[in-house]
């Protein structure tokens, strides 16, 4: 103790803590209703582009990962859908998903967008939280760059008086801007301490396990959903059937062909789809492919069917082919 405190360098003594501190390594997923941000804190604490991000609700349908690598800790993502009122069976499925992942992970954070008033949606989600006794629940307010001082010192009194009439306390009450990259870094830093010893779970370098196949669908339904949410908002699916190397490309030109098919739900969301003369169905082609190539780092021939899935959102047969 007495050496430690005469020491005169900080960083030696930081250095210390760091080769005596166990690493450990575990699971975090981000939950909140749709819009509060989770994505794209993901995508700032992973520091790259991985999961899927946009202006509107329930664009996150998969579960995403990204892993935070820092020399104490590993932390892995896991990037669940909103949790909602399910009224298909598709929206049941997406629940339980929801809760399923949540009472794997070691810790929680629970995203409350500062602009919005904590609404009967924020505690439908904290209710379920708090019945997940043992796992650590951080309460994160998003989005703080929204808003003046005062009222963020409102939102973290509001979460933080919600936690205690639920019966539960917040292990961290934190604002973030994950678009100003504001406390993000601290948040990790909290995050770690709740994680169990372990040693790394992933190689450095993996930013995502996510099969490829499933986050260019993603990229593609993005994109078909464009400027059409208000016409189809849940009755697009994406699936990829094929992506494959194209064969006698030059080693420096390679192309990768990916066939994928858009299931609509009815004959008539044909023409939304596809637009006049094929002008919408394009537009989502290229648009989507650009992000392809970006993600996978390689040109991509991209081939789009839309094909019609009667009702699958509410068959069980149907759900299960698409990956449900
Ligand atoms: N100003 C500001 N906007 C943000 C911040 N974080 C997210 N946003 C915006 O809020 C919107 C929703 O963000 P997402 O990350 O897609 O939200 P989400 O919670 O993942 O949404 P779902 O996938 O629908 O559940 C996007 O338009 C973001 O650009 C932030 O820190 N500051």
């Amino acid at each position: 103790m007495g050496a430690m405190s005469a020491r005169p360098n900080p960083e030696a003594a930081a250095q210390q803590a760091e080769n005596t501190a166990p690493h450990r390594a575990g699971f975090a997923c981000f939950v909140g209703r749709p819009n509060a941000g989770k994505s794209t804190l993901t995508n700032a604490l992973v520091g790259q582009k991985v999961a899927i991000t946009s202006n509107r609700p329930q664009t996150t349908r998969h579960t995403v990962r990204g892993i935070v690598h820092r020399p104490d800790a590993q932390l892995i993502l896991v990037d669940t859908p909103g949790l909602h009122k399910p009224r298909t069976l598709l929206g049941e499925r997406l629940n339980d998903v929801v809760r399923t992942t949540w009472a794997e992970v070691d810790v929680i954070g629970f995203c409350l967008p500062a602009d919005q008033k904590l609404g009967p949606g924020d505690k439908y989600i904290v209710k379920e939280l708090a019945g997940i006794k043992k796992t650590p629940k951080i309460a994160i307010i998003t989005k703080s760059d929204l808003v003046e001082s005062k009222q963020l010192a409102e939102q973290l009194l509001a979460v933080s008086r919600l936690g205690e009439e639920l019966g539960f306390e917040w292990a961290e009450i934190i604002p973030v801007s994950a678009v100003k990259d504001d406390q993000v870094g601290l948040l990790a830093d909290l995050i770690a301490p709740l994680l169990p010893e372990s040693p790394p779970l992933y190689p450095e370098g993996d930013l995502t396990d996510e099969p490829e196949m499933v986050m260019v669908a993603e990229l593609i339904r993005e994109a078909a959903l464009e400027g059409v949410r208000d016409e189809l908002p849940h009755s697009i699916a994406v699936v990829v059937e094929e992506m494959l190397p194209r064969e006698d490309r030059p080693a420096d030109k390679p192309l990768l062909d990916i066939h994928a098919n858009v299931y609509i739900e009815r004959p008539s969301q044909k023409g939304i789809i596809i637009g006049p003369k094929g002008k919408r169905l394009k537009e989502v082609g290229t648009k989507s492919r650009k992000h392809i190539e970006a993600l996978l780092g390689t040109p991509v021939f991209l081939d789009l069917h839309v094909k019609v899935a009667k009702d699958w959102q509410r068959d069980p047969k149907q759900l299960r082919k698409l990956g449900f």
